[in-house]
């Protein structure tokens, strides 16, 4: 990113203590400029979740400042951060979805931050919002499974309504956490093309916290990798070599990691 250039997300000095005396993040700072899919990777316990949910508040950072489009999020009163936080889908691993409620129903939650509460307890959406779910829907190959109960649906497609959701809130930047940590391969890589594709389309940014290294490599411009709460790579996929690797994860044979991907899978061909 340019010097210049205003980011999206400016994130500032960022340090997390948990009660327990844990220090997950120690003085992270990392700017995001709009429409930036970056990968977030890290052996388990270098703060990456930490990392994503500081950005929304889901916790509360020790010290540093956020900043989303010019707003100070850290700050921010409760109303406030309420209203902020539209700006910021979210999509988690465990997809998070209501179980007994329809996919429709799931993806108009999405709306909650918009939508008066009794409005949304009698379910009383409005119709713009309805043919949105319905087109988003269809956008994901799920138009024809609205009706169908949350439960009734495989990893992949779970994890499509949970983007689906996300999307609803009209946000300028995605947090992912582990979107592909609970589905096969095949269905990993389509659910992150799919991430990426809509990120492209919409003008999106996306911070992706993923194990996946290969997949990192494949469908993020930018990867950030965390160490011990710090940063210690920030660079294109290209340049994330063995001493990169090293420098993230430790000593390790790499050469079977950063072997590049052989096969290009169609993610319109099927609907996982
Ligand atoms: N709620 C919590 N209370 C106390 N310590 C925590 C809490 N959540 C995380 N930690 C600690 O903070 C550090 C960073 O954890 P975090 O979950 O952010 O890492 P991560 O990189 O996302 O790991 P993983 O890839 O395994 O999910 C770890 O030492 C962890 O034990």
């Amino acid at each position: 990113m340019p010097e210049n250039a205003t980011p999206l997300l400016d994130i500032a000095g960022l340090t997390k203590r948990y009660p327990t005396g844990d220090l997950a993040l120690t003085d992270v700072s990392l700017r995001v400029p709009p429409g930036q899919v970056m990968a977030l990777i890290g052996p388990s316990g270098a703060g990456k979740s930490t990392l994503i949910r500081c950005v929304n508040r889901l916790v509360e950072p020790s010290s540093g400042t956020v900043v989303l489009a010019g707003e100070a999020l850290t700050t921010l009163s409760r109303g406030a951060l309420r209203r902020a936080r539209r700006r910021m889908g979210m999509i988690f691993q465990e997809y998070a979805l209501v179980e007994r409620l329809t996919v429709m129903e799931n993806v108009l939650s999405g709306r909650l931050g918009y939508t008066g509460f009794w409005a949304s307890w009698f379910r009383r959406f409005p119709r713009r919002d309805v043919e949105e779910a319905f087109r988003l829907l269809d956008r994901v190959g799920l138009a024809h499974m609205a009706d169908k109960r949350a439960d009734a649906l495989s990893g992949g497609q779970r994890q499509r309504v949970g983007i689906v959701r996300a999307l609803m809130q009209d946000p300028a930047l995605l947090l992912v956490d582990e979107p592909t940590a609970s589905l096969d391969p095949k269905t990993s890589r389509q659910i992150m093309r799919l991430i990426v594709e809509l990120c492209e389309e919409r003008g999106l940014a996306a911070i992706i916290n993923i194990h996946d290294v290969a997949l990192a490599q494949e469908f993020a411009r930018r990867i950030v990798g965390l160490r011990a709460g710090r940063i210690v790579f920030d660079g294109g996929p290209d340049t994330l070599d063995a001493a990169a690797l090293t420098s993230i994860y430790g000593e390790e044979d790499w050469s079977r990691t950063i072997r590049r991907l052989e096969t290009e899978e169609n993610v319109a061909e099927t609907v996982a």
